[in-house]
């Protein structure tokens, strides 16, 4: 997009630019709160400390000389950063504390120029600043998933217990890049401690100050069952359990029939050498085809009918202690609710399964999920202020909010958005949003640990009534 030729599109006399950030709220849309969470990346790897120079400047010159076929670049403008900025950026960025748990529809981070001679910059970091709908997107979508599984566990179980490590984040491999998979990764790790997206786990510990976000445990994957061979099934299986005899290991047991491996391999050849693992070691059997919750339901039926099962207090029914599902095949926030449904519906608790998911967390999603916008709201002309805003009369949700925007939780406790510089001066001090960013410096900082602390399930997350 020709945004490097807005300069020369704003009214004369244009002396400030303020825009903002938000996950537009559509009528109906399911997902009705967002996590913030990523901006503080951002900030640091691309917008603090002295990003313009001589030599960058040159470099765009004749980048857009060539681009455009002709001189539309700024090189004045850049080299006044250069100069009176010693190549900082003069922006000041106000946003909601990471990890915040914000409605839809309201201001998330608001962007505006700190000098006259600048406004063209608020809108040339849009572009970048607008990736934000990634890691807000996977922190909210992961934290969906947190709410469906606290509920069932509750309800099947009484407690919340290894909430934090249902949900095991197996999407590294389906991201399309090593950025992504660090920023969706740490996403991910907002809600959940259990993870091998490891890039997630370098991000978390390099911006977040996190040093070990999440864990694992040692997993088989297919080629390390086939590569024995189809008659050496049982020795494959046995293998992991000699090479792994202390801490839970997991077990992909779908290479040619899970049933049958349920049966005759892990329930019957092998069901001493499971039966003598303690609590702390389970097995955990992962099925990888068929219907997830039909085959979930089939194999633990298999499990029950070797090993048996217990009653939880709550009436639910629980394989023995060192045995337990990974579902990491299929999963989405529809199926992994379907699936504990019928779980549940059948008797089982939700302790008995643990789930996996990829694509569907880090990378089955858009800017438009969540209808992540960036707008301007307020212009200074001849050191005039006025709002502004758009209204498209061909779709009135694209609208925008207009004037200087603060975020404040009203007499009823609810967050809202106050728009037109309405804020007044001593309600400032109530504004949600922090300026975490000025004239290259970042101002506040946040800690994964903090990060968790804020987006953490409320009450009414958890209670089985809705
Ligand atoms: O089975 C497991 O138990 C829990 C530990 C992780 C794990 C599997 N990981 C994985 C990652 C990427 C693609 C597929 C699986």
């Amino acid at each position: 997009r020709p945004l490097i030729t807005h300069y020369k599109q704003y009214p004369p006399n244009v002396s400030k630019v303020y825009s903002y950030f938000e996950c537009r709220h559509k009528k109906g849309e399911q997902y009705n709160e967002v996590v913030f969470f990523g901006l503080q990346y951002l900030l640091k790897k691309y917008l603090a400390g002295r990003v313009v120079t001589e030599e960058k400047i040159q470099e765009a010159k004749v980048f857009y000389q060539m681009h455009f076929k002709q001189s539309v670049f700024d090189e004045e403008g850049w080299r006044k950063v250069l100069e009176k900025y010693d190549g900082c950026l003069p922006i000041r960025i106000k946003a909601v504390p990471e990890g915040k748990i914000i409605p839809r529809g309201n201001v998330l981070f608001t962007v505006e120029n700190t000098d006259p001679d600048f406004f063209w910059l608020t809108n040339y970091i849009e572009t970048m600043l607008l990736q934000m709908w990634y890691p807000i997107t996977v922190a909210t979508l992961s934290r969906e998933f947190k709410k469906i599984l606290a509920k069932h566990l509750k309800a099947t179980s009484g407690s919340l217990e290894g909430l934090d490590i249902k949900l095991h984040d197996f999407g590294y491999r389906g991201v399309s890049s090593q950025e992504s998979a660090a920023l969706g990764g740490a996403a991910h790790l907002v809600n959940f401690c259990s993870t091998d997206t490891v890039a997630g786990l370098l991000m978390a510990q390099r911006y977040y100050a996190c040093p070990m976000a999440g864990f694992s445990i040692p997993a088989a994957e297919h080629s390390t069952i086939i590569s024995w061979g189809k008659s050496r099934e049982k020795d494959a299986y046995e293998c992991l359990l000699d090479q792994f005899p202390s801490g839970p290991v997991a077990v992909v047991s779908d290479s040619y029939d899970i049933f049958k491996a349920c049966k005759h391999i892990w329930g019957d050849k092998l069901k001493e050498r499971v039966m003598e693992r303690s609590e702390d070691s389970a097995l955990i059997i992962r099925p990888d085809s068929g219907d997830p919750a039909q085959t979930l339901i089939e194999v633990i039926k298999i499990l029950e009918e070797r090993f048996g099962c217990s009653q939880n207090s709550v009436g639910y029914k629980v394989l023995p202690s060192y045995l337990r599902i990974i579902q990491g095949d299929g999963i989405d926030l529809n199926s992994v609710n379907e699936i504990l449904e019928k779980l549940s519906d059948e008797g089982w608790s939700a302790e008995n399964v643990f789930f996996g998911c990829g694509s569907a967390l880090l990378q089955k999603i858009n800017r438009d999920t969540l209808n992540c916008a960036f707008k301007c709201s307020y212009v200074e002309t001849n050191g005039k202020g006025m709002d502004v805003y758009k209204q498209p009369v061909t779709d009135p949700s694209k609208g925008s909010k207009r004037g200087r925007l603060s975020l404040r939780r009203n007499s009823d406790g609810f967050i809202e958005t106050v728009e037109r510089g309405a804020g007044k001066p001593q309600e400032v001090r109530s504004d949600m949003l922090v300026t975490v960013f000025e004239n290259g410096t970042i101002l506040q900082e946040y800690t994964l640990d903090e990060i968790r602390k804020a987006a953490q399930l409320w009450e009414e997350d958890v209670s089985p009534s809705q």
